[in-house]
């Protein structure tokens, strides 16, 4: 019997807020600039199969242009993206906050993630958010937020985070909730929960094969997977789902220099 979860953490684009057009017109602009040859928006959302970063570089095969072209598409979001809330996600994370620690991991800029995140009245129900800009790797970001205690620490919709001593999370008692087939492998490569949701970039089936232990098609689904009392659905699933190769992306982040985005690294 798995413990209750006490936090979650959003994937943002495709599951808090629809995707499917805003980051595909932009995404089109920065694949015409750059001629990386992801012509349609199909192509683009195999990208996430894998970590973004790491896939334009390797899609369109030169390095430099694919780094020069993810700064591109970092700046865009940041000026010009404005998605809709995938309806009723507002009312889920609102109720959730009161429960849970939550969090928003994403390859998305902080600036756009903010603003998104202020005009959705949901800022301050987000305790804790790491973007794509300060941190590619996903999986470096999950660990951050298992390691230190401090993370866990609810904020229930005010500006200050609650004072008591926080206890730290096991791995088991954290979700993540999210669209796309890369997430679900690495999240499960934390050894954290993961919930699929149907209204994204990747497809139901593809989120089961990667090992989602479910896939919500109604954002109330969120509330009521989290929320309810722990079955053995993860020993189940486990038999069930090859585990995930241990896939470093380490070297290749630091081979396509994308650790060096905005000056953030030192070498
Ligand atoms: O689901 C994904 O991987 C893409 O969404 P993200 O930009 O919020 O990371």
């Amino acid at each position: 019997m798995a413990p209750p979860i006490r936090a979650i953490l959003f994937d943002l684009d495709g599951t808090l807020v629809q995707t499917r057009d805003a980051s595909w017109v932009l995404f089109e602009r920065t694949n015409r600039k750059f001629a990386l040859g992801i012509d349609d928006r199909e192509q683009f959302f195999k990208l996430f199969r894998d970590n973004l970063f790491v896939a334009v570089p390797q899609a369109c095969g030169d390095e430099e242009r694919g780094l020069a072209a993810i700064n591109h598409f970092l700046e865009l979001l940041r000026k010009e993206y404005n998605p809709p809330l995938v309806p009723g996600i507002a009312d889920v994370v609102r109720t959730l906050a009161a429960r849970c620690v939550l969090g928003i991991v994403s390859s998305n800029a902080l600036e756009a993630i903010r603003r998104i995140a202020d005009d959705a009245h949901i800022a301050q129900c987000i305790a804790h958010v790491f973007a794509g800009d300060i941190e590619p790797d996903k999986r470096k970001s999950i660990r951050q937020f298992l390691a230190d205690p401090s993370y866990a620490t609810l904020r229930i919709g005010s500006p200050a985070y609650q004072e008591r001593a926080p206890k730290p999370f096991e791995p088991d008692e954290v979700a993540f909730v999210t669209d796309t087939v890369c997430d679900v492998r690495h999240a499960r490569e934390c050894g954290v929960r993961t919930l699929g949701v149907s209204w994204g970039m990747h497809k139901a089936s593809d989120l089961m094969e990667a090992g989602a232990e479910k896939v919500a098609v109604w954002p109330q689904e969120i509330i009521s997977w989290a929320l309810s009392p722990r079955s053995n659905v993860i020993e189940e699933r486990a038999d069930e789902v090859e585990p995930p190769p241990e896939t470093d992306l380490e070297p290749v982040l630091e081979k396509s220099g994308v650790l060096r985005l905005k000056g953030l690294r030192a070498d």
